[in-house]
């Protein structure tokens, strides 16, 4: 298993380009099962769950291309992945492919709403709460299929076809979201999608199905309608920037100083997190190129953040936050409201000597002079990354195990910050 060593104590500067969001490549690529053109998407990340994916669209029948392009300093990043559904041979998404990514589960709304069945195994995915799929079920039930559990698999059926209905969610879900829009657009009649989530991934999607001919308006709003069409045709379409990715490296130069340019960020995607981080200390511009951050000696004050669905603070920056909080100048709390279970990150940030208290969703950090480098564990993949953050501040050696979690969601991540000037290697096997 890879382990990434860090030598502590380094500025970043320079520039770091910012990849193809994984949380939209992911439902992208599962569009490509509502045609049987070909889809063709740009930008997609080079990532673990990306080959994940691609072997089970392939388990379904899609045929897939690959290019590459360089970017940047010769730096590989981004590739185009062309997906072509034919036919479909095979509505069953079994549990040894699917119980390793959450996402993998949402092919059950393009399989139910083109070949009228599916069969897929419950989900896994990053062991950050229960993550229920009651509100999937809900909602594809809403439009007309029936759905029973059998043997760890939901098996749907809707034998003469979806049918479009009001689907409102008691709770806002990108994955349910996600899927409740990609079958309405072949369902018979109009959907309405109330309380959707308003992530920039929903409408990144609802973009590309647009292209693909899909009838959509309201994405990125919490009311989206859908009115069902024949058939999808192929399109082209690239995959909005990682906002996520973009608010990590941001908290990387907020926590060691220096200036970095992340190329290709878009501020617009992440209001919430950069006015918490100029709150804290950091400038951030907006440029032609994407965002340039920059943190002088002066140090970081401590803010308090809690957690909500898009416009605001992402989850998936909570653990990089707490990072940055653990040296902050001050006390900060920090409130997770989307998953129950996203702390785990706290027990390894002690290890570094941070001065973290839990209680209940309430994290309250008290920030430290110094940090130390140590040996610590990934457990998941926003947490993993919330070490490397900790361990380009902390003094002397730091080494992540189970990097694997990293891999899932960050791509070339040692490249990009060791271009910066931060020590960091991956040591192999
Ligand atoms: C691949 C991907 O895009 N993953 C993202 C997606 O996950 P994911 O789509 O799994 O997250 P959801 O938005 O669905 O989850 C939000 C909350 O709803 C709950 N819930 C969800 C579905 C359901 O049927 N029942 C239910 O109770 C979940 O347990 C959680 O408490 O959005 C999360 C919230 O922004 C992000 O942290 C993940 O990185
Ligand atoms: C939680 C995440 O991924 P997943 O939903 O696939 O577990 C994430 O991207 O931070």
């Amino acid at each position: 298993m890879d382990r990434i060593r860090i030598v502590g104590g380094n500025p970043l500067n320079g520039t770091i380009p910012i990849s193809g969001a994984k949380n939209a490549a992911l439902p992208l690529m599962i569009a490509s099962l509502l045609t049987d053109e070909t889809l063709t998407l740009e930008n997609v990340p080079r990532l673990a769950d990306v080959r994940q994916l691609t072997n089970i669209l392939v388990n379904h029948g899609v045929d897939y291309g690959l290019n590459g392009k360089r970017q940047g300093e010769g730096l590989l990043t981004g590739q185009t992945v062309s997906l072509t559904a034919r036919s479909i041979t095979d509505t069953t998404a079994p549990y040894e492919l699917v119980s390793t990514m959450r996402a993998s589960f949402w092919v059950i709304g393009p399989l139910l709403a083109r070949m009228h069945e599916a069969r897929v195994s419950l989900p896994g995915g990053c062991a950050i709460g229960t993550r229920p799929v009651d509100l999937f079920l809900m909602g594809l039930e809403r439009l007309g299929a029936k759905i029973d559990v059998e043997g760890g698999y939901v098996v749907a059926k809707a034998p003469g076809g979806l049918v479009g209905n009001r689907v409102v969610f008691p709770k806002v879900s990108v994955g349910a979201t996600h899927v409740i829009l990609m079958a309405a657009t072949l369902a018979r009649g109009q959907t309405v999608i109330d309380n959707a989530a308003r992530e920039p991934e929903v409408v990144d999607l609802a973009n590309c199905l647009i292209a693909m001919g899909a009838r959509i308006s309201g994405a990125g709003t919490s009311t989206i309608v859908v009115d069902g069409v024949d058939r999808l045709r192929g399109a082209r379409h690239r995959v909005v920037s990682d906002r996520i990715e973009t608010g990590t490296y941001a908290m990387a130069v907020a926590m060691t100083g220096g200036d970095v340019l992340l190329e290709g960020a878009d501020a617009s995607l992440l209001e919430a997190p950069i006015e918490v981080l100029r709150q804290v200390g950091t400038e951030i511009d907006e440029t032609n190129s994407g965002l340039r951050v920059r943190r002088n000696g002066a140090g970081i004050v401590a803010a308090d953040i809690v957690t909500d669905p898009f416009p605001g603070f992402p989850t998936d920056l909570q653990a990089q936050f707490m990072a940055l909080m653990t040296r902050a100048r001050g006390t900060a709390r920090i409130t997770e409201t989307i998953f129950e279970n996203r702390f785990m990150h706290v027990a390894e940030l002690a290890r570094f000597g941070a001065h973290i208290s839990l209680e209940g969703q309430v994290a309250t950090v008290e920030g430290v002079e110094r940090l130390k480098g140590a040996p610590v564990m990934a457990t998941d993949l926003r947490a993993s990354v919330s070490l490397v953050i900790a361990g380009l501040a902390a003094e002397g050696e730091t080494v992540i195990n189970r990097v694997y979690h990293l891999d899932r969601g960050f791509e070339r991540l040692e490249d990009k910050i060791g271009r910066c000037g931060a020590v960091i290697e991956r040591i192999s096997g």
